[in-house]
């Protein structure tokens, strides 16, 4: 499903590179990825979801050479293959929980919102445990249940691969086990991939495999 070589990605002002020299994730693996902060897990997620560009490197996700697609390109690509959860949520202030969830339908890009797709919306609210917030705005809204709003948008149009970026940072224990069921049981129905960056090693033990991500990144040259 995703398979890196000789990445390299950088931030010149901020005088960050980083340097993946492989990575491989097979259709419908569990991997988590642990490591210290600030050296580059969620610019990796942004590259393999095609919301930022190698600046050199052979990437393909999902059969995709993202290297060789435009901006259009890569759009489409993310709204028929991508679930993704940011860590910082990115919901959409002046919509309720209930259109931030059907969000990737508002913006087009060939996905009908149908009914089906809002008895989905409604099902996952439900699993996750914010049905009764669903009129609610992201404001009025708890952390942990508007990161609940961002995992359930980052699974309604069933992706066939879900990148995680501290998707449960937020939650209390109990409330996080739950959650992650709910994601690997979408997964699993949908034969889904999951990419999931993770401080929790408490949940670890769920992955099919672990990567550490310091193994992945080669040193990374100074750019300043
Ligand atoms: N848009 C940006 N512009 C400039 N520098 C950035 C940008 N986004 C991230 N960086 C820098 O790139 C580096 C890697 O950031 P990144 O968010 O990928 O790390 P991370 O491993 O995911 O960190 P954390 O575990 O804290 O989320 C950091 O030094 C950060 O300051």
């Amino acid at each position: 499903m995703i398979h890196a070589r000789d990445l390299t990605f950088a931030y010149p002002r901020a005088g960050f590179a980083l340097n993946v020299s492989a990575l491989d994730v097979a259709k419908g693996e569990r991997v988590g990825i642990i490591g210290p902060s600030g050296t580059g897990k969620t610019t990796l997620l942004n590259l393999v979801a095609g919301l930022a560009q190698p600046d050199t490197g052979a990437l393909k996700v999902a059969d995709h050479d993202l290297t060789a697609l435009d901006d259009g390109g890569r759009r489409r690509f993310r709204a028929a293959q991508i679930g993704f959860i940011f860590q910082t949520f990115a919901l959409v202030d002046y919509l309720n929980a209930f259109e931030n969830i059907l969000y990737p339908y508002r913006v087009g890009l060939g996905l009908t919102l149908d009914r089906d797709v809002r008895n989905r919306a409604q099902a996952l609210a439900e699993a996750c445990g914010i049905a009764h917030r669903l009129k609610s705005h992201p404001n009025a809204l708890s952390g942990g249940e508007q990161q609940r709003v961002a995992i359930c948008r980052a699974l309604i149009t069933q992706p066939g691969l879900i990148l995680a970026d501290e998707a449960t940072g937020n939650l209390d224990p109990e409330t996080k086990e739950v959650i992650l069921d709910v994601l690997f049981a979408r997964a699993a129905e949908q034969g889904a991939t999951v990419l999931a960056v993770t401080h929790d090693h408490d949940l670890l033990p769920r992955f099919d495999r672990v990567i550490d991500f310091a193994t992945l990144r080669q040193p990374a040259e100074q750019t300043s």
